[in-house]
């Protein structure tokens, strides 16, 4: 797979890398799923979602999907729904994310999801070990994410996220070096990355402001995160 993320990749400074291009111990799989796979992800991590949701935007969400129906040639964003019909939190001065809602998911819905198993399976199969936890993630159109290290104390040595929805750009970043490094991915629905090792606990990781912000395009994302359990 390195070949291919080699053309996703835009590398802004020096990177060291046995490659000369991605560092140790990031992994990029630009198209990990397939359309099908990534519909079935998305279609399930909303359910799980929406399922937190208050009544209004229940109410607010059937209403809309009753009047717009979903076709099975549409992109993924057609999934989700627009923003109004969505509770996201803005976020305080001091947190890293803007304009999202999120879970801890205990379980995938495997029983009211046809063929999601082994979808699911594909997935487990890239983690490096077991005993892991998985978060859902949704950023509004407006959403972003700003560069920060996930609390150490809280997961173990990997992190894996699979991106579903508008193409955002990962940006990586390692202030601790001498020489700053930083290189920038688009993160398309249906890709996987992962952080491990020295990526993980030295290099920071930002979600970037959508390109299509302030335009009627919906700019949704959901990330499905699943880390070490500690
Ligand atoms: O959405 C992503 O790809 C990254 C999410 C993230 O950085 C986090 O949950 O800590
Ligand atoms: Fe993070």
């Amino acid at each position: 797979m390195a070949h291919l993320s080699k053309r996703f990749a835009t590398l802004t400074s020096n990177v060291r890398s046995s490659n000369g291009l991605l560092p140790d111990g990031f992994t990029f799989f630009p198209r990990f799923f397939d359309t099908h796979e990534r519909q079935l992800l998305l279609t399930a991590a909303l359910s799980q979602l929406d399922a937190t949701e208050n009544i209004r935007a229940r109410r607010l969400q059937i209403d809309y999907r009753a009047r717009n129906p979903i076709s099975d040639s549409d992109p993924d964003e057609h999934l989700f729904l627009p923003d109004c019909c969505y509770t996201f939190h803005e976020g305080h001065y001091d947190n890293v994310i803007r304009d999202y809602r999120e879970m801890r998911l205990t379980s995938w819905p495997e029983s009211e999801f046809r063929g999601l198993t082994p979808v699911l399976d594909r997935l487990r199969a890239l983690y490096p070990s077991r005993n892991t936890q998985t978060h859902l993630l949704h950023l509004a159109s407006s959403g972003e994410i700003f560069p920060h290290i996930d609390n150490t104390s809280a997961s173990g040595k990997w992190i894996l996220g699979v991106s579903l929805g508008s193409t955002r750009i990962l940006r990586m970043e390692s202030p601790t070096s001498a020489v700053s490094e930083r290189f920038d991915i688009p993160l398309p629905s249906g890709s996987v990355y992962l952080q491990r090792d020295d990526i993980r606990y030295h290099w920071r990781h930002a979600i970037l402001p959508s390109i299509d912000r302030g335009m009627a395009k919906c700019a949704q994302r959901i990330s499905i995160m699943i880390r070490v359990r500690v």
